[in-house]
């Protein structure tokens, strides 16, 4: 068996649990599925493209994990409600929910079209809504369990992304508004926000954005983009015992991008000697 996901969690953490990953078939969510599964959850991973999700259940289960793959999209209703029918008839009542799927594309906020905006917040905010509500309804009302919503960088203006940052705000108020509603079965609801993570996202980006990316590397407190795996540590907290008084918050992932402000002396670019820290969870072969 090949050597699998070394996350600094404890091993059998989540022994028999079921853990539902959306976008679980490419980068920041094909990576905190391998981590959840390292850590004894079965992990159901959604998307689109079943093919995406085949390859990935077969990377897990190669290092001895538990999957199930199952495609919708997040936008249709039926098709969530009957999903998550499915995955709890099959695997159980719901410990983990991780809202990952999500994506837009750049456009000037004066060159949207009002079908282009819907596209992007229903696949950034009313997709998430409607897997949380069934997720809720189907399992969490009665046997509690954890949601993480996969946000953004929202703290300020981000040019061409106004339809994706008002998409991902909301989803922010959403956590922090079921947090409250759904305390009461024992139900935990908190963020992750993503700063520039190197995953397969970038490569769904044109040249021109490529090419902005490598100048706003430069203005990363941290001097560097962030991983997958820095991503699904977060998240792995969020949705272990040890974040169990925690709902209704938000944790950034993002190097200190929102702090960092343009006055007159920037911030170094070389931190060849920055701080490492002890070796967060080191990636299969597969993944690096
Ligand atoms: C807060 C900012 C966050 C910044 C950091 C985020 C980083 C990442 O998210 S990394 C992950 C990146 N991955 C992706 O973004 C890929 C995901 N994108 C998509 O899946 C799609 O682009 C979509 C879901 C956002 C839209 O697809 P879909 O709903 O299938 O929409 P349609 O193709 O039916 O188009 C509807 C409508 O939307 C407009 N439109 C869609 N794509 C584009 C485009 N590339 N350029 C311009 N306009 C687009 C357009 O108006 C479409 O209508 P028609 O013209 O009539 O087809
Ligand atoms: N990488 C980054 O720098 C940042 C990423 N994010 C967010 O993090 C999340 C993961 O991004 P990342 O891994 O980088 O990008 P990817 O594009 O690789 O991942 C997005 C995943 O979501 C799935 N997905 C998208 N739309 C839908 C839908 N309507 N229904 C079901 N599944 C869907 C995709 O699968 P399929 O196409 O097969 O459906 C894909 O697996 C996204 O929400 C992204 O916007 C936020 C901030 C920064």
């Amino acid at each position: 068996m090949a050597d699998g996901y070394r996350s600094v969690f404890a091993p059998g953490l989540f022994d028999g649990r079921l853990m539902i990953v959306t976008g679980g078939g490419s980068g920041i969510g094909r990576c905190i599925a391998h981590e959840l599964a390292s850590l004894g959850a079965h992990v159901a991973i959604t998307g689109r493209r079943i093919e995406r999700l085949e390859t990935v259940r077969t990377e897990i289960e190669d290092v001895g994990g538990a999957v199930s793959c199952h495609a919708f999209d997040i936008r249709d209703e039926a098709a969530v409600v009957a999903a998550i029918a499915e995955i709890i008839a099959a695997h159980g009542p719901i410990f983990g929910l991780v809202n990952n799927a999500g994506g837009q594309y750049p456009s000037p906020a004066e060159e949207l079209s009002v079908k282009g905006w819907d596209a992007v917040i229903r696949n950034n905010l009313t997709g998430g809504f409607i897997v949380s509500r069934e997720a809720y309804k189907q399992s969490m009302a009665e046997h509690g369990g954890s949601i993480v919503n996969i946000i953004a960088d929202i703290w300020g203006g981000m040019p061409t992304m106004a339809h994706s940052g008002a998409a991902r705000a909301g989803m922010l108020n959403l956590t922090e508004t079921t947090a409250c509603e759904w305390a009461r079965s024992g139900v935990r609801v908190n963020a992750v926000a993503p700063g520039w993570v190197a995953s397969s996202g970038f490569d769904t980006y044109d040249d021109a954005m490529k090419a902005e990316l490598r100048r706003l590397r430069d203005e990363i407190p941290l001097g560097r983009y962030g991983n997958e795996s820095e991503v699904s540590a977060a998240v792995t907290f969020l949705l272990t015992p040890g974040a169990a008084f925690i709902s209704g918050s938000c944790i950034r992932v993002d190097g200190a991008v929102p702090n960092h402000r343009h006055t007159w002396t920037n911030v170094p670019t070389d931190r060849s000697i920055a701080f490492d820290g002890f070796p967060l969870a080191t990636l299969p072969e597969c993944l690096r």
